[in-house]
């Protein structure tokens, strides 16, 4: 509230001011002028005095209120930028600064939201990596979808992080302190599935010794995540609408329906929408699941993200090792087709064969491939540099992307800039902080 005040008085008592001062101006040139022809005397040269008086007064005042207002700001700009927060080329040299301030500041605000922003999903996501922004974007819809009670559908390949997705709405909700209850519905046989969803009572069929409550029951007051759903039979989808819709479970041999609240989340990996048209999924179900859909990234698109992920994984090993530049290096230009999960057993594995220092002979045989690949990092990670710290590594990895996107663009920055999904602008101020050669990467790329 206090906030929003404050808000409302710097946008109306500037202007405010300046209005007060030219009334001011006004009224006295209106009274000379008013005055000296009384008189009978020329106004003209008096009217000059006080114009040019208040002109000077007004623009001082301008000049004051400015620096009262942007000194604060600018002194928060040359900060952010000091400390390295930012990328906006600094205060010195051929920073754009000179030619466009407010270009600059807006930058400077932008990319300070974004550390605040990526510091805040770390708080509140510290089990997911998020840095590339396809997956912070990932982090707000969470966030937005989590305290409501609407159904989710996850999608996206295999070992993307979809069950991790899944877990986090459910400890998001206000759901938190109940279960969440996983099926895989690809894994359990399409005889055995409805019993496990729906529970039985004892008799129910051969077997069913004893009465036995369904996952819906048992994650009451909690959460269903019903993993691999493009795998449930279209009779057990048809029962799944029904829960949904009614909020209640029939149970295999029993009379009465069980009312249960519970907040279903759903994920695939396969291309539901298609298996709709083919007449693969009720259309009906498809609709009530996908009321608030997300969409999880493959790894490939975006490896700003796999740095991240193997120093994380990398906590998890009881030893203290470190990856080696060419090793990092492979790993960086895998194609992932295992997404994260993939990544986390390269890691695992390879930590177990290597020492101190993981290597590329280290690797799952399966990258030995990529070492022959030309990859973004490659091209500025060389062997020599194994003391190189993390940041270091990372700013050569981000020249080396940019470098390979370039490439890829034959040098056009707005087609570069679409394939790094951000704007031309940013690529711009990066191309010039790298000091990267455009016009050289375009003559290679042609010849
Ligand atoms: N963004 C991430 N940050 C940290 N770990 C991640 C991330 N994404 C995935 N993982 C890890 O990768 C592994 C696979 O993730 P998960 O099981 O959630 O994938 P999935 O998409 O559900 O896979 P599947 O489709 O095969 O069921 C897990 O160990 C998970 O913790």
């Amino acid at each position: 509230m206090k906030k929003s005040l404050y808000h409302i008085k710097l946008y109306i008592i500037v202007p405010l001011i300046f209005t007060g001062i030219s009334i001011l101006a006004f009224l006295v040139a209106y009274r000379i002028a008013y005055e000296k022809l009384l008189g009978g005397m020329n106004p003209a040269p008096h009217l000059i005095f006080w114009g040019s008086l208040f002109g000077a007064f007004t623009f001082v005042c301008g000049l004051v209120l400015t620096r009262v207002i942007l000194g604060p700001v600018e002194k928060f700009v040359v900060e952010a930028e000091s400390l390295g927060v930012t990328k906006t080329g600094g205060v010195h040299g051929d920073s754009p600064k000179a030619k466009d301030e407010m270009a600059r500041y807006t930058t400077v605000f932008r990319q300070v939201s974004e550390v605040l922003n990526r510091i805040e999903a770390r708080k509140l996501f510290p089990e997911i990596v998020a840095q590339s922004k396809a997956m912070r974007q990932v982090l707000s819809q969470i966030k937005r979808v989590a305290p409501t009670d609407s159904t989710v559908l996850i999608t996206g390949e295999s070992g993307t992080g979809k069950e991790l997705v899944a877990d986090s709405i459910h400890r998001h909700s206000q759901r938190n302190g109940r279960r969440f209850v996983k099926i895989n519905c690809a894994a359990i046989p399409d005889t055995l599935l409805e019993s496990e969803l729906f529970g039985y009572e004892k008799g129910a069929f051969t077997g069913a010794a004893a009465r036995k409550p369904g996952k819906f029951e048992q994650a009451n007051g909690g959460t269903v995540f019903l993993d691999e759903i493009g795998d449930m039979p279209l009779e057990t989808q048809a029962k799944i609408l029904r829960v949904l819709e009614e909020k209640e479970v029939d149970r295999l041999g029993g009379v009465r329906p069980i009312p249960v609240d519970v907040r279903v989340v759903a994920a695939t990996n396969r291309n539901i929408q298609k298996m709709v048209a083919d007449g693969a999924f009720r259309e009906d179900l498809f609709f009530r699941l996908n009321v608030f859909p997300i969409q999880l990234p493959p790894l490939r698109e975006r490896p700003e993200d796999i740095p991240f992920l193997i120093e994380e994984f990398m906590k998890f090993s009881s030893k203290e090792s470190t990856i080696s530049p060419p090793a990092m290096h492979i790993l960086c230009a895998h194609q992932w087709p295992g997404n994260v999960r993939e990544l986390r057993n390269a890691v695992e594995s390879s930590l177990l064969f290597g020492k101190e220092v993981v290597e590329p002979e280290h690797l799952p045989p399966a990258l030995a491939g990529s070492m022959a690949v030309p990859t973004p990092a490659g091209v500025l990670i060389s062997g020599e540099d194994e003391s190189l710290d993390l940041d270091f590594r990372l700013q050569e990895l981000e020249k080396g992307i940019l470098v390979e996107a370039l490439k890829r663009s034959d040098g056009v920055q707005a087609q570069a800039a679409r394939l790094l999904g951000i704007k031309e602008r940013s690529l711009w101020h990066r191309v010039k902080k790298y000091g990267i050669d455009v016009s050289q990467i375009r003559r290679h790329t042609r010849q």
